[in-house]
């Protein structure tokens, strides 16, 4: 993914004022910033639901997106989610959502509708969903937002194995905490991406 000098106002509250990314094929990244700081409006830009004021965003092959809510119909259960998705996407069946949902241990609520799953569990949904086709390039909004610790742990074990399989994935969140299972970390202020250092004490 190449993003080059992005800049996005509201009216006339600008947000993004030249953001520069690069995301190499096999790299875990990640974007800090506070409350406000255009994270979202970032994320929408680069996923293409919105677009910039100026600049340009290219990725090549496939794109996964987790923003911090999926559109879900509360009264589908989670298989037909994952089967309206399997459609969408064009996938031959369920392999890498069931792979998914197998080391998130999400595999025992299939039958359960999504109006009735707890938070965790619908970000669980969330990432399956955005994870099932496997794309090469993964960006994931607070992705582990309301998960336990065992989940935490599974969810960056899944990350690492896409980085090692050759993905691109772009962690977004407000907190800069481990960032030492990052690659690269940025931070998103003033409109602009800098560059930090991973040590958790000075990224905090
Ligand atoms: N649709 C919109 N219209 C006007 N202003 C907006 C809109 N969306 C976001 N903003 C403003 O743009 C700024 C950046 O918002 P954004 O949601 O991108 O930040 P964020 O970093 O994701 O914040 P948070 O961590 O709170 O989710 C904020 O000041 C917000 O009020």
């Amino acid at each position: 993914m190449d993003v080059r000098q992005v800049h996005h106002s509201y009216r006339r509250h600008a947000v993004l004022r030249g953001v520069d990314l690069r995301l190499r094929a096999g790299i875990l990244a990640g974007i800090v910033g506070e409350n406000g700081a255009g994270k979202t409006t970032l994320l929408k830009i680069l996923s293409g639901e919105l677009g910039p004021d100026r600049g340009s965003v290219h990725h090549s092959g496939r794109f996964g997106y987790c923003p911090q809510s999926v559109v879900l119909d509360d009264s589908f259960t989670v298989r037909q989610h994952l089967d309206l998705f399997r459609h969408a996407y064009g996938l031959p069946d369920l392999r890498r959502a069931e792979e998914v949902m197998e080391a998130l241990s999400f595999t025992e609520y299939l039958d359960q509708r999504a109006g009735l799953l707890s938070g965790g569990s619908r970000q669980k949904l969330n990432l399956t969903l955005a994870l099932m086709h496997d794309p090469d390039v993964l960006l994931l909004d607070e992705p582990y937002q309301g998960f336990d610790w065992e989940t935490y742990l599974r969810f960056w074990e899944l990350a690492a194995g896409l980085r090692d399989a050759g993905r691109s994935v772009l962690v977004v969140s407000h907190l800069a905490y481990d960032v030492g299972r990052l690659d690269e970390l940025w931070r998103l202020e003033g409109g602009r991406l800098t560059r930090q250092d991973r040590r958790p004490e000075e990224a905090a």
